[in-house]
């Protein structure tokens, strides 16, 4: 288990991140979330050790270290880097067995050995780094940071270089393995998706602050502020006319917010017509771009259809209800 205490970080006189607060059980998959620079990588770097001048403390297992003292190898963390960060001189099996250098030599080509067969990557085991796909110096990357049996992987950004394809399934297969051997694991994206669909807790970082730590589904549907509705997924900000019209209530640090899933456009009438204002084709559906005919509102509204055709030169209405709205802080 891994806990983040009170953490605070400086570069110069410059904060990055400060009084983060988070834990990550064994068999779990926290991811950190937040726009690029806002100290995601920071953070694991120092769980890692790379990083030893912080405030705050670090807890691995039942070890808490403040700073400083305590070295990266006594972690027992595995760190997957974004780049990958595998040697370019050395080639595959040598990559995997250079974290290896305690062991005896049969030992050492044993683990190696046993570790190119499960991460599948016997046939590649003699060639170079810049002989493998994307996806190979992936499996060779997690191999090599596997090999000492970390208790903790750090994971920074492991499927950027991926194709989409290769993304899914990669992404499917290194959820099984955190759970297989029952790591915890600490994953750096910027894909909302990504962290959606693999976390068991996400940690949203803005504004040097950790704003929310939840399941991903809880963080979803009950995002704590706007930031994190409009990080997490696509939003309408209500107008206050249509709130009015609706009878929903806010105060002055309030905003009302729906899904554009939950803002359905239909010619079944009602009070709410809507103007079409644009359009645009996303392959499974369109993204329509509207404005509310007879209400005041300065932001357009943006909803998903199939049918574009059933649609277009009818008149068409907003179909929502209060449940479809969230009401919260700015
Ligand atoms: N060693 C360092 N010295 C000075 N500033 C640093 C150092 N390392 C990181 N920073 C700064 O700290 C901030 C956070 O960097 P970090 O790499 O943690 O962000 P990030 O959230 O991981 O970004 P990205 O998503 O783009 O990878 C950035 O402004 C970066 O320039």
């Amino acid at each position: 288990m891994v806990s983040v205490n009170n953490f605070s970080i400086s570069f110069g006189d410059t904060k990055i991140v400060e009084n983060i607060n988070f834990e990550v059980q064994k068999g779990e998959i926290v991811t950190l979330l937040g726009k690029s620079g806002c100290g995601k990588t920071t953070i694991l770097r120092a769980i890692a050790g790379l990083q030893k001048e912080h405030d705050g403390e670090i807890c691995i297992g039942n070890t808490c270290v403040s700073s400083k003292d305590v070295y990266e190898k006594n972690r027992e963390v595995g760190y997957i880097f974004q780049d990958y960060a595998l040697f370019p001189h050395l080639n595959v099996e040598e990559n995997i067995a250079f974290a290896l250098d305690k062991l005896s030599k049969k030992d050492r080509e044993a683990k190696v050995q046993k570790l190119l067969n499960q991460f599948d990557i016997v046939d590649h085991r003699k060639k170079q780094i810049h002989q493998l796909s994307g996806g190979q110096q992936q499996r060779v990357a997690i191999a090599r940071a596997m090999a000492n049996n970390p208790k903790i992987l750090l994971l920074d950004e492991p499927f950027a270089n991926l194709d989409s394809q290769l993304r899914y399934k990669t992404k499917m297969w290194v959820k099984n393995l955190i759970k297989k051997y029952e790591l915890s694991a600490i994953l750096v994206t910027h894909d909302k998706k990504e962290a959606l669909s693999i976390s068991d807790k996400i940690g949203i970082i803005n504004n040097k602050k950790m704003i929310q730590f939840d399941t991903a589904k809880n963080m979803y549907n009950n995002p704590k502020n706007f930031y994190i509705a409009n990080f997490l997924s696509e939003i309408n900000i209500i107008p206050d006319t249509l709130l009015k019209d609706l009878d929903v209530k806010t105060n002055e640090n309030q905003i009302a917010i729906a899904y554009t899933k939950d803002c359905k456009l239909s010619t079944e009438n009602n009070s709410i017509e809507i103007e079409i204002i644009d359009y645009s084709y996303y392959g499974e559906n369109y993204e329509v771009i509207y404005k509310l005919k007879n209400f005041e509102h300065e932001q357009n509204l943006h909803s998903q259809v199939e049918n574009i055709e059933s649609i277009i030169d009818k008149t068409l209405f907003l179909n929502i209800s209060k449940d479809d709205i969230k009401i919260i802080e700015k």
